[in-house]
């Protein structure tokens, strides 16, 4: 497993006129890593600048040794955004079979992708026919097909019940118990737990990191949520 799939050094990000990053340090190791923070503090704008789809005003972003986005990172590296990335219209089969042809990737790796997101079963339903967690698991399928070293997975259980987050979040602990670097963003605190390591960001900036229960030992906190409420009364005052 690698140290540091991803360095993360001073970086700063504007969109839309505003500074969404401001001095970001970061890196990135094995396991599962959670960036947890309210709506619009910068998760999805730090997860773009990871897969080289950001512009950055400053700062640099590193990853497995290479400058975010450079080629030999294209086949180390599954994104999933938060709009799902496969065509209703076509089954789990075909979508995937679709994208083994972009990928250039055979059969074989078509199978392993579909017995890893445990959708064997369905692989012949339509994919605008399934339930979000069943086409979340599709999209994460297509993620998989190029065995990525590193899955960035932006709100990958926004809107699911609580039995299908569990299982999915059982998935990404078993994508990086096989090595791959799992970074998972969600806006839900209760999430916080089901990570081996966690970062809490609020307005662009990292305020907390540590393991679940590091954070709430720092701050003496019964759950993730306060110790969050805490990080920022401390760092307001
Ligand atoms: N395309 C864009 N153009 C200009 N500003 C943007 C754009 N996308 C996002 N922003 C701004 O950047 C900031 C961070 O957005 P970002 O999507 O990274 O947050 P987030 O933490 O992922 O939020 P959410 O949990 O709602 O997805 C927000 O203030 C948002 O208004």
């Amino acid at each position: 497993m690698t140290t540091n799939a991803v360095e993360v050094r001073d970086l700063d990000v504007v969109r839309g006129g505003h500074d969404v990053l401001r001095h970001l340090d970061l890196t990135i190791g094995g396991g599962v890593t959670g960036l947890l923070g309210p709506s619009g503090c910068g998760k999805s704008t730090l997860m773009r600048a990871l897969v080289g789809v950001q512009r950055l005003a400053g700062g640099t972003v590193t990853v497995f040794g290479e400058p975010a986005g450079s080629p030999p990172l294209r086949d180390r590296i599954g994104y999933v955004t938060q709009a799902a990335s496969v065509y209703d219209d076509l089954t789990v089969a075909e979508n995937l079979a679709f994208f083994a042809r972009v990928l250039g990737v055979g059969r074989s790796e078509v199978d392993r992708a579909v017995e890893q997101v445990d959708l064997g079963r369905h692989r012949d339903q339509v994919v605008g026919q399934m339930s979000g967690g069943q086409r979340s698991r599709a999209s994460l399928a297509v993620a998989l097909l190029k065995t990525p070293d590193l899955l960035v997975l932006d709100e990958p259980t926004v809107g699911l019940d609580p039995v299908l987050r569990r299982d999915l979040w059982a998935l990404f602990h078993r994508l990086a118990d096989d090595g791959a670097a799992v970074f998972v963003s969600s806006h839900v605190m209760d999430e916080a737990d089901r990570c081996d390591r966690l970062l809490l960001m609020r307005e662009g900036r990292i305020i907390g990191d540590g393991s679940p229960q590091e954070i709430r030992q720092q701050t003496g906190a019964a759950d993730i949520e306060a110790a969050f409420l805490a990080i920022v009364e401390a760092d307001a005052a």
